[in-house]
């Protein structure tokens, strides 16, 4: 029997863990733990190494059948940048391994070493309509919530460059292996003039804590691999070609623990931020759009655009 409380509202729930996945469906109906409440099968999710129906071009899906390890290699050259795109495979990906009940873990990558993700589509944001943007910044939201409030073992293999949407990514994460060397990672927004929203500014206190996260924030700050290990930003460090073999031994340690209560101890620490969030959804697509297509923030991202293209 697990017992335990979660935010301001008390909650005591039975497990017992012979009941099995009956047990499994309740805990994941009542949290609404990762994307869909219920745990749908999808007939596509078998075969030992084979694409899944989600694998796009831009997202490379592989499951070890045996293990139950899935890898997603992101594959949108050349820097991997978050667009519309990118977002709604990456969302379809995880919600297809979260329902896929033989799956236990899943280690997100980049299929071109060097750079792991360099953040949102900064052209997405530039001079589009408050519409778009919107729809854009609820599709980043969405994806998100199912990497971050995933049952999975979720394992960043950061092979490269990492700043922003990058960062973002691998903080909703519950372990990071960096790339040793000359790459960066940060949540560098305010150097575009734009403000991490309230929901990747908490992951960030919650993994590296208060002080260093407000400083990190306020500068844009943008760590090399050390840097981050030191402040607690990664979990550990590998040559590059090794980070993904790092990764898998790491992931096996994990899957020593029992699901079950891994994924509650998990839950009962993520699910504040997930409701948060879900209530908040709204808002926060508002903020992003308001400030987002506020002329002096298009200036800051043209100018940044422009920095670019001239390095
Ligand atoms: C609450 C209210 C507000 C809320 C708003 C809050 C938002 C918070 C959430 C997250 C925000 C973000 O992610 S904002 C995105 C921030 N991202 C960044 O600052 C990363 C910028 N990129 C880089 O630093 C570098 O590209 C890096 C990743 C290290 C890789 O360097 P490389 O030398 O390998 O490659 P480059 O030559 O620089 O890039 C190759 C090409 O890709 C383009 N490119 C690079 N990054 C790009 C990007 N993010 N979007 C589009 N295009 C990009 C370059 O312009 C080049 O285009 P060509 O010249 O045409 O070939």
């Amino acid at each position: 029997m697990y017992s335990f409380i979660l935010g301001n509202e008390s909650i005591k729930m039975a497990l017992s863990v012979s009941a099995g996945g009956r047990v499994w469906r309740k805990f994941f109906k009542t949290f609404n733990f990762g994307p869909n409440s219920a745990l749908k099968r999808f007939p596509t999710c078998t075969a030992n190494g084979r694409l899944y129906s989600s694998s796009s071009d831009n997202v490379l899906v592989s499951k070890d059948e045996k293990s139950g390890i899935a890898t997603v290699r992101m594959n949108n050259p050349p820097v991997n940048s978050l667009n519309s795109a990118m977002l709604v495979s990456l969302r379809s990906c995880f919600e297809e391994l979260e329902n896929d009940k033989s799956c236990r873990a899943l280690i997100l990558t980049s299929q071109k070493p060097k750079v792991f993700c360099a953040g949102l589509d900064i052209l997405e944001i530039y001079r589009k309509s408050p519409d778009y943007v919107a729809q854009f910044w609820e599709k980043l939201q969405d994806m998100w919530l199912s990497l971050y409030g995933s049952r999975l073992v979720t394992m960043a293999a950061i092979n490269g460059h990492s700043p922003a949407g990058g960062c973002l990514l691998s903080l909703a994460c519950d372990y990071r292996i960096m790339a040793e060397g000359k790459f960066t990672i940060g949540l560098n927004e305010t150097q575009l003039d734009l403000v991490a929203p309230f929901w990747l500014r908490q992951t960030m206190v919650d993994v590296i804590g208060y002080r260093q996260a407000e400083m990190a924030l306020m500068i844009g700050a943008l760590y090399t691999s050390n840097k981050a290990l030191q402040l607690g930003l990664v979990d550990k460090l590998a040559p590059i070609e090794d980070v993904q073999t790092v990764a898998e031994e790491e992931v096996k340690n994990w899957l020593k623990i029992p699901d079950q209560a891994r994924a509650i101890t998990k839950m009962a620490s993520r699910k504040p931020l997930l409701d948060e969030l879900r209530k908040r959804k709204q808002e926060d697509i508002q903020t992003f759009r308001d400030e987002t297509t506020r002329e002096s923030v298009q200036i800051s991202i043209q100018q940044y655009l422009e920095k670019l293209k001239a390095k």
